[in-house]
């Protein structure tokens, strides 16, 4: 019997995964999907926005999310019981769709498909990370040589790499193809110093495609039959030879409220907070009094975007949620003070 081919799509918060994969749902072409959604913090924001884009593809119940945490921790409690189920149904999806969380190392999830279970009847076709140019071009992830000569020279013991440089090097280390995301928010110049960055850090051969707002060519992302199981050692880790992996280099929480009056304020509050506490990501739905449909909240690093999308459904409780990650640190006490005015 075929294994299911699986794509593993990673890349770092806010990088445009969920978008690609809705991307991916709508030009389908016929092929049955399911799709495994990890994510921060239990508001689900990820499997909400996916559900409705193409039930023929992809119905509701082909969607499962993974929210207690990242899936590269999980993996023996959640992600593989999950794979078992959606392997031993009668009509097992053609292909799997696996949406890492923003903080996730694709490497442990990669070798998961190595347990005997999973090996003989799925295989990674694929790791697509996306990459946010806006993000790298602001310096997020860029090693500043000079800067961290001078630094080092002051601190010998300085740990070279940021978490947010570690996890960028891991996420294109071990990827099949790169989609540099977002190249309608960086100009021809700068998105040429991005892709040089991306590339130094990715293995040879690795193709880098660019997009915006996800748009990759579907027959180029499902189908690189790259067996990334069986090609592990090519993909370096900072996690080599570590038993274990943790992520408290982020802290993230959720902040639940009542209706918003005002969702000119709370945006404009939301840019204040994420200057003033260099939150990373702010992702959820608000309720909007007088307002019948949900506002999507979706801010990284200092954009905030926001769009109306479904109704509430009748009975269904008008809540905020929105969960905010940053590195660690994070003054959850003092964001919610600063929120506290404007989410009821
Ligand atoms: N301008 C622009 N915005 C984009 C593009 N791709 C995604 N976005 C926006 O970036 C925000 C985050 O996109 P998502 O698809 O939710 O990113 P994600 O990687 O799934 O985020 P996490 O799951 O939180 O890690 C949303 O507001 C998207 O609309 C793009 O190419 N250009």
């Amino acid at each position: 019997m075929s294994k299911v081919p699986t794509t593993v799509i990673t890349g770092f918060l806010g990088a445009g995964k969920t978008t690609l994969i809705r991307h991916l749902l709508q030009n389908a072409k016929g092929k049955r999907l399911a799709l495994i959604i990890n994510e921060f913090g239990d508001v689900g924001v990820d499997g909400e926005l996916v559900k409705g884009c193409n039930d023929e593809a992809c119905p509701e119940d082909d969607i499962v999310e993974l929210a207690n945490g990242c899936i590269c921790c999980t993996v023996a409690d959640d992600f593989l019981p999950t794979m078992q189920k959606l392997l031993d149904r009668e009509n097992p999806p053609e292909h799997i769709i696996i949406e890492t969380s923003g903080l996730a190392l694709p490497k442990p999830l990669v070798k998961a498909f190595q347990w005997p279970d999973i090996r003989t009847r799925a295989t990674v076709d694929g790791v697509v990370a996306l990459i946010d140019a806006d993000a790298v071009a602001a310096g997020r992830f860029a090693h500043d040589e000079a800067a961290l000569a001078a630094a080092r020279a002051a601190d010998p013991n300085l740990d070279h790499d940021s978490p947010l440089e570690e996890l960028f090097e891991e996420q294109l280390a071990c990827a099949d193809m790169v989609v540099l995301n977002k190249t309608d928010l960086v100009d021809a110049a700068t998105l040429a110093a991005v892709r040089q960055q991306v590339e130094a850090e990715t293995r040879p051969g690795v193709g880098i495609v660019n997009a915006n707002h996800g748009a990759v060519d579907i027959a180029a992302l499902l189908g690189i039959t790259a067996a990334a199981e069986d090609d592990l050692d090519s993909r370096k880790s900072h996690m080599d030879g570590a038993e274990e992996h943790d992520h408290d280099d982020f802290d993230s929480f959720v902040l639940n409220g009542g209706e918003v009056a005002d969702v000119d304020a709370l945006v404009s509050k939301l840019g204040e907070v994420i200057a003033a506490h260099d939150v990373l990501r702010i992702k959820g739905m608000v309720a909007v009094a007088g307002k019948p449909s949900r506002l999507v909240i979706q801010a990284v690093g200092p954009r905030v975007q926001h769009f109306f999308d479904r109704a509430w459904k009748p009975g269904e409780a008008r809540k905020t949620g929105l969960v905010v990650i940053g590195q660690k640190g994070l003054d959850q006490a003092a964001i919610e003070a600063g929120l506290r005015g404007v989410v009821g």
